[in-house]
């Protein structure tokens, strides 16, 4: 299911606004198909890796599927559990169950009719690899990672605001296929005006996975970028699962007390700022118990001389 979760992120954000799911077929101990959601979101995951197969073919396998299959037909393809009925894998193993109403349930219960062996994991990597989809189902607005590229004192700038440049060549190309897997950017008005920030994809190939662009400000909007003047208005960001913001610190901050963030990306170099502007502004905190346990490790490496720790929400 881990593989299955790594083999969706190829879908990821091509897919949207379906979620980027990803299925792996093995028969024998063997690997015989894999599939992950196309862009536009067809063919859907379990589609994509039967169509690599012959009729037949699936029959003794087990089918691995990062969620489950959909139950619902539409005009631009059948219903995936369906699908794996007519292919007829012994066993099919489901990462997480779809909150779609139109699946919920039903995936399952027309594989069972078809005499397939079900198995449903409430897999942690498979929830993972939906986190935009799961957010929107769940929460009704995109998932948001804040990303902060600071010195070892916590600062985003010097006191005159001068930000480029704190980290190195490594961890800025980490932040550019950070920026590649996203559906959208948000920088504030501060960032937006001391910056001019291009907020596009700079890695060879990947160019065209240049985000949407949004502003947050209480100003207008100027050309092509999309504004939204408070941070509840991401709900309204459509077609966006996931959501990055660079910043800077009063855009930090507004996001985390309105308690928006889902994970934070800290990029830490090591040289010191001193006076400073601080990575983010006030929160209001008085109560220090309740800053703790908020945030868990999810990922850590280093970039050069640069590391780069992800955190991840824990309620
Ligand atoms: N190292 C890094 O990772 C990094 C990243 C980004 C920026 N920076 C640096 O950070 C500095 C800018 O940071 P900053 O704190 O001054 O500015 P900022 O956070 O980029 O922008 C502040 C502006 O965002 C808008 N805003 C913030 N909260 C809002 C809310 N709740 N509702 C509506 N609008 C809201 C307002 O825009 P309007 O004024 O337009 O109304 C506000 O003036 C620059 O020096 C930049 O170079 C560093
Ligand atoms: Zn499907």
């Amino acid at each position: 299911m881990d593989a299955a979760a790594r083999l969706a992120l190829r879908g990821r954000p091509a897919s949207s606004p379906n979620p980027s799911v990803g299925t792996i077929l093995v028969r024998d101990g063997r690997v015989i198909a894999r599939g992950w959601t196309q862009g536009g979101g067809r063919p859907h995951a379990e589609a994509h890796a039967l169509s690599n197969l012959s009729s037949g073919e699936a029959a003794g396998a087990t089918a691995y599927v990062t969620l489950e299959p959909c139950a619902h037909r539409s005009e631009r393809g059948p219903a995936c559990a369906e699908l794996l009925a007519q292919a007829k894998p012994t066993g099919v193993v489901i990462g997480i169950l779809d909150p779609d109403s139109r699946t919920a349930g039903q995936g399952v219960s027309l594989l069972e009719d078809a005499g397939i062996e079900v198995t449903v994991l409430e897999s942690a990597s498979a929830r993972e690899s939906l986190a935009g989809y799961l957010t929107r189902a769940e929460r009704g607005r995109p998932h948001v990672t804040l990303k902060i590229a600071m010195s070892l004192d916590g600062c985003i700038a010097l006191a005159d605001g001068t930000s480029q440049w704190i980290t190195g060549d490594e961890a800025r190309a980490h932040v550019h296929s950070r920026r590649a897997l996203s559906d959208a950017i948000l920088v504030g008005g501060g960032t937006w005006r001391a910056d001019k920030p291009r907020l596009d994809v700079r890695l060879q190939g990947l160019e065209h996975r240049s985000p949407r662009r949004v502003l947050l400000t209480r100003g207008v909007a100027p050309d092509g970028v999309k504004v939204i003047n408070a941070p509840e208005q991401i709900s309204t960001l459509d077609g966006v699962q996931y959501l990055y913001i660079e910043g800077g610190a009063e855009v930090s901050a507004s996001f985390l007390k309105a308690d928006l963030v889902d994970r934070l990306e800290i990029y830490r170099a090591p040289i010191i700022i001193g006076d400073g502007l601080r990575a983010i502004g006030d929160l209001g905190l008085t109560d220090l118990p309740a800053a703790h346990g908020r945030w868990a490790i999810a990922e850590k490496r280093q970039l050069g001389s640069d590391t780069f720790t992800a955190y991840q929400r824990t309620r």
